[in-house]
């Protein structure tokens, strides 16, 4: 896959301005689902998010890339799922030639001063984060929201990195004031749960998670 594939509008970083609240939702989006927008629309609306971009990655340094669906592809279906003018599908990943957040999140804060990012996981995530490249650096340059996912509502508790950024852990009733927040902080939402996941939908099982 080339970038010549993509449309430019998905390299090019979302405007926005000093002031707002972005919130930054990574993903293989392999297939994107309805449980991906249920974290974004939940996001937006719990922490009071002006802009959410959908930084649909290159490629999970975690993941093997057998599978993995063009990056074309997974944008245009990603966007029949953004049904929220504040939502924004990007390829910037692509652009900036990384799929290693640590490094995404330091070039976006670097070139938005003012705008206050939080970066926003399922929480099945939230039970490998200790595993990410850097993850205690991206916990000190943004703050971060976790998703309840069925399946994974204990991983709060008992996963390395939540035991590690114990302290920093904020009461989920002020979510809303997370995004301006000094790092490290972080809060889990519960709300709304899907079972679906792209595994389960590439196995052709779109219910069964
Ligand atoms: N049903 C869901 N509930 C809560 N969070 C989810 C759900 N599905 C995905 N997420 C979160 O959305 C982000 C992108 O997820 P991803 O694209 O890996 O989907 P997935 O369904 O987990 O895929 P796979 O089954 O291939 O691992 C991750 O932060 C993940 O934790
Ligand atoms: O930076 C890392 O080391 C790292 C390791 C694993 C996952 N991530 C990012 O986490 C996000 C969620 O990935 P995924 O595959 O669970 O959708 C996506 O943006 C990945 O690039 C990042």
């Amino acid at each position: 896959m080339t970038e010549g594939t993509i449309d430019r509008r998905y390299l090019v970083m979302p405007y926005c301005e000093p002031g707002m609240t972005v919130g930054l939702f990574g993903g293989s989006f392999n297939p994107p689902h309805e449980g991906h927008f249920l974290v974004a629309s939940l996001a937006i609306q719990r922490l009071g998010l002006d802009q959410l971009w959908w930084l649909v990655t290159p490629g999970n340094p975690l993941k093997s890339g057998n599978g993995l669906a063009p990056l074309h592809e997974r944008l245009a279906l990603s966007e029949a799922f953004a049904h929220d003018p504040r939502i924004h599908v990007s390829a910037l990943e692509k652009k900036l030639g990384t799929a290693y957040t640590a490094r995404t999140i330091r070039h976006i804060v670097r070139r938005n001063t003012g705008v206050n990012f939080v970066w926003i996981m399922g929480a099945d995530n939230l039970g490998d984060f200790h595993r990410w490249q850097e993850w205690r650096s991206i916990a000190r340059t943004v703050p971060l929201a976790v998703i309840d996912r069925p399946g994974s509502t204990l991983t709060y508790l008992s996963s390395k990195a939540a035991r590690a950024l114990d302290k920093a852990r904020v009461a989920e009733k002020n979510a809303r004031a997370l995004a301006r927040m000094k790092p490290p902080a972080w809060t889990f939402i519960h709300g709304p749960r899907s079972h679906v996941s792209s595994t389960a939908l590439r196995r052709g099982n779109g219910h069964q998670g």
